[in-house]
C-alpha cells in the first residue's frame, strides 16, 4: 500500500473556483495531497490564484506545439492524478495514452447529457435551460479520447426551478461540484476503485 502523500496537477483555463476548493481543502487538512503545479492553457484568473497561493504554475500557450508541450509539463508535474478544472482543451490521443486513467475532469452536468466539443461553462448551462429539463447537476469523471466520455467517477444532481437562469444555474451548480471533485479526488488517491468498461466502481 502506497502510503506516500499523492501529488496533484491541476489544469486550468478561466475563474479558478475549483482549483480554490482544492488549495483551500489541502490548506484545511480536508485532501491528503499536494498541488505539485498548475498548468494553465492561458493567462487567467485560476493562475493567479494559483501564484497567490505559491504554487509552481506554467503558462502552456496554444499553438502549433501545443499538445507537445503540455506532454512534457505534465510530464515535469511529477503528478500522480491530473484535474482538469475548467480546462478548455481538448487532450490528444498522445496525453490520453501517456497518462491514461490518471486524468481526471469535471463537467458542469449529468453526463452523457449536453457534453462533448462546445458545451463547456455557460453554454452547459444554457443548454440545459433551453432543454426545459427538470434536472441537472455536476460529473466527475475520467478522462479518455472521448470527449466526456470517459468512466464516470461520481455525479451529484439538482433540481432545475421553472425560475433559473443560466447564471441562476450555473451557481448552484458551482456550489455542488467542489464538493463532488473533492470527493472524487479522496476516491483516486484512496486506490479503492476500480474500472470496468465505462463503469468506475468505488469499493
Ligand atoms: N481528450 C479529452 N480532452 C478533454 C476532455 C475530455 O473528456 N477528453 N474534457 C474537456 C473538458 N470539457 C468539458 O468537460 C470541454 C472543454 C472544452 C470544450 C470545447 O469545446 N472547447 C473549445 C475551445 C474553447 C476555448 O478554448 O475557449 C474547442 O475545443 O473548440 C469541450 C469540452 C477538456 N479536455
Ligand atoms: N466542459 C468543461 C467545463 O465546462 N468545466 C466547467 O468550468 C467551470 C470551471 O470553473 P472555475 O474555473 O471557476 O473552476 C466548472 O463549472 C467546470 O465544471
Amino acid at each position: 500500500m502506497d502510503l506516500a502523500m499523492k501529488n496533484i496537477c491541476i489544469l486550468v483555463s478561466g475563474t479558478g473556483t475549483t482549483l480554490q476548493a482544492v488549495i483551500d481543502a489541502i490548506a484545511g487538512g480536508k485532501l491528503d495531497a499536494r498541488i505539485s503545479e498548475v498548468i494553465a492553457d492561458r493567462e487567467c484568473m485560476a493562475a493567479d490564484r494559483a501564484r497567490k497561493a505559491g504554487v509552481k504554475t506554467v503558462v502552456v500557450r496554444r499553438g502549433r506545439n501545443f499538445q507537445s508541450d503540455l506532454m512534457k509539463e505534465m510530464e515535469n508535474s511529477c503528478a500522480d492524478f491530473f484535474l482538469l478544472a475548467g480546462f478548455l482543451s481538448i487532450l490528444d490521443a498522445g496525453i490520453i495514452e501517456r497518462f491514461r486513467n490518471r486524468i481526471i475532469n469535471t463537467h458542469p452536468s449529468l453526463l452523457p447529457c449536453f457534453g462533448g466539443k462546445g458545451f463547456y461553462g455557460m453554454r452547459v448551462h444554457e443548454a440545459v435551460i433551453e432543454s426545459g429539463a427538470k434536472f441537472s447537476g455536476c460529473t466527475v469523471h475520467f478522462v479518455t479520447e472521448e470527449i466526456d466520455g470517459g468512466p464516470i467517477i461520481l455525479q451529484r444532481v439538482l433540481q432545475v426551478d421553472d425560475v433559473d437562469t443560466p447564471e441562476t444555474l450555473e451557481n448552484k451548480i458551482h456550489a455542488i461540484e467542489h464538493s463532488a471533485v473533492l470527493q472524487a479526488l479522496n476516491i483516486i488517491i484512496s486506490g479503492n476503485y476500480r474500472i470496468v468498461g465505462k463503469r468506475v466502481i468505488v469499493a
